[in-house]
């Protein structure tokens, strides 16, 4: 199973969401920007490391929320969700195709990857 953590980052009030290239496993999938957990690293240090390598910024990490684990047809995933809040950088996209700001309810409207939709529903509180 691999571990991924994944962060909810809160702008102005709007969540921000990542759609995965084409190039990427699960293509054009809608998901919370975020990776694989590195041996040696907290879930904390990861989610700072994946959104500096990612979107080029810092955040402040707030709330773990449930994680979620999911089988897709060739791997086991679990996905450690952690609500954050945006404190600095212009965003650059270093992997996405695009991003979106979205209201918590218009989430719901995305082709998410599959095991985040759990997730997107836990949010729908926070
Ligand atoms: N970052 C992120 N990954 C997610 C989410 N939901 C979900 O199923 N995943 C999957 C997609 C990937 O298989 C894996 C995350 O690994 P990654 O973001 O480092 O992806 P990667 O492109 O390096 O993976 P790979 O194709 O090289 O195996 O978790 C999510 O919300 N955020």
């Amino acid at each position: 199973m691999i571990e991924v953590v994944c962060a909810i980052i809160k702008i102005n009030g709007k969540i921000l969401v990542t759609q995965r290239s084409e190039k990427m496993s699960l293509p054009l999938k809608w998901e919370f920007p975020g990776g694989k957990i590195e041996s040696e690293e907290t879930e904390v240090d990861c989610i700072r490391r994946e959104l500096k390598e990612e979107l080029n910024i810092d955040v402040d990490v707030q709330e773990r929320l449930d994680p979620v684990v999911y089988s897709y047809p060739d791997f086991k995933i679990k996905l450690i969700p952690y609500v954050v809040k945006y404190i600095s950088g212009n965003i650059i996209l270093n992997e996405h195709a695009q991003y979106k700001l979205l209201n918590i309810s218009e989430l719901l409207i995305l082709d998410w990857a599959e095991a985040d939709i759990p997730i997107v529903n836990q949010i729908k509180t926070i």
